[in-house]
């Protein structure tokens, strides 16, 4: 689908970031290691035109949700700014956000637990236009709720309107979730996996509707999603995120003939998968995602990006992350042979730009050292060697000085932005 003619912007975000505090115990606090948060959000900006559809892309964590609450005020940033058609919504108080809110709807991922089992759907429908007062008088209220109830596919609408959820199939329950989600006239529509709970069979159905909404009564969308091959069929722009930023932002096109970022590259290599739901990225060096309370230095992608380098940010814990996956891969030999030259693994653990792996119980760090630059001859294809500068024995262990990573932003490619080092000017 190609983009639509922008014809002004609905919403322009800035900068916007949600931190969630972490419990954290009185020990960690008094020992200097409280106050961690999680970084849901962290730093994002963009603009959605008027009618336009973005989908919001990344796996599990990446912070899709929480981005699409704080553009509805669901969620409190903790800074930056959201514009509707020029308004500021962050900072403002509850009761200022009240009105606004009929123009900014949720649809969530189970149709089911978003209907109340014991309403019948023209109560559920009703009870948004008393809330907003967008209906004088019983009569206008029934026929608006029988209206929406035939945009949305629901009829004969004097049927559905007399019917409770446990009535309806999965797509009809979406479809009245939907409904109310339109009926009091919202601009913004944020569909938080909206088919993803449904039968295949109903999950193209349920996102035409939403198409043909968007044209009869002129919606615009976030479409938050794991699923990049529905992403393609639904949106005109697609924002990948991970860990809390967007890496890469283009349209349907840009994103999926000529992906940039290799994050991009793994997520659209794993479309073929039939459960879109598993469909992430296997084929990366390592595979799981970091934690977001504590995302890798330079660019987060890095530790799992196979087109790495230099200055990607390389750190004390990539060298753990390295050396237990050579002994994982390598069997119990290697394991035996090398395991014991190394000390406390776990002091590889703090943020840091130098290295310092100690030496295992008795042994010599040259032997360790030795052991460190045969294992560099072995996998001149790891990237993280690309960062070391220096490797040198001390007197308990080896440090390892790296090259200091840049934390990319969005840099302008010759079809997306994307925020990977590869594309840094000059
Ligand atoms: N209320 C909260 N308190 C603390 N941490 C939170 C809260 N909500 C979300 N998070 C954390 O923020 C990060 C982003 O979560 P979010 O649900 O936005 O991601 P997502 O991409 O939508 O994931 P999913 O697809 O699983 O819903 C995760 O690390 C999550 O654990």
């Amino acid at each position: 689908m190609s983009a639509p003619v922008a014809t002004k912007n609905l919403i322009e975000v800035r900068d916007l970031q949600v931190h969630f505090g972490l419990n954290t115990s009185f020990k960690s606090r008094l020992t200097g290691r409280g106050g961690a948060s999680v970084k849901a959000v962290d730093g994002v900006s963009f603009d959605l035109a008027e009618g336009e559809v973005l989908g919001l892309v990344g796996e599990s964590g990446s912070g899709k949700t929480t981005l699409g609450r704080a553009l509805l005020g669901l969620v409190r940033p903790t800074a930056g700014s959201v514009k509707l058609r020029g308004e500021e919504l962050v900072g403002q108080p509850e009761r200022a956000l009240r009105p606004k809110r009929r123009h900014l709807q949720m649809v969530f991922q189970d149709p089911h637990a978003s209907l109340n089992p014991g309403m019948t759907l023209q109560t559920a429908l009703a009870h948004p236009l008393q809330i907003h007062k967008l209906t004088s008088g019983n009569a206008e209220t029934e026929a608006k709720v029988r209206e929406t109830l035939e945009l949305v596919g629901l009829y004969p609408t004097e049927r559905f309107a007399t019917s409770y959820p446990s009535d309806l199939s999965g797509g009809q329950k979406q479809r009245a979730a939907i409904a109310r989600a339109i009926i009091t006239g919202p601009d913004l529509v944020v569909a938080d996996e909206p088919v993803s709970m449904l039968d295949m069979s109903v999950r193209a159905k349920i996102l035409d509707l939403m198409i043909d909404l968007k044209h009869r009564i002129g919606l615009t969308y976030v479409y938050v999603t794991h699923d990049l091959a529905s992403a393609k069929f639904f949106c005109d722009r697609v924002a990948i995120m991970y860990l809390g930023r967007i890496v890469e932002i283009g349209t349907v096109d840009e994103i999926f003939e000529n992906p940039k970022h290799p994050y991009t590259q793994a997520l659209i290599r794993a479309i073929p998968e039939p459960n879109p739901d598993k469909a992430l990225p296997r084929d990366l060096p390592r595979g799981e995602i970091p934690d977001a309370a504590r995302p890798p230095l330079g660019c987060a992608f890095h530790p799992r990006c196979p087109k790495a380098f230099d200055i990607c940010g390389w750190e004390s814990r990539d060298m753990r992350a390295i050396l237990e996956q050579r002994w994982v891969e390598g069997g119990e030999d290697l394991y035996n042979a090398e395991r014991p030259l190394v000390g406390d693994l776990e002091k590889l653990d703090e943020a840091g730009h130098d290295a310092f792996v100690p030496a295992g119980s008795g042994k010599d760090p040259g032997a360790l050292l030795a052991m460190l630059e045969k294992i560099r001859e072995e996998e001149p294809d790891e990237p993280l060697w690309k960062g070391v500068n220096a490797m040198n024995a001390e007197a308990h262990g080896v440090r390892i000085a790296f090259e200091p990573g840049i934390d990319p932003p969005l840099y302008d490619t010759d079809s997306s932005r994307a925020a990977c080092l590869l594309y840094k000017p000059e």
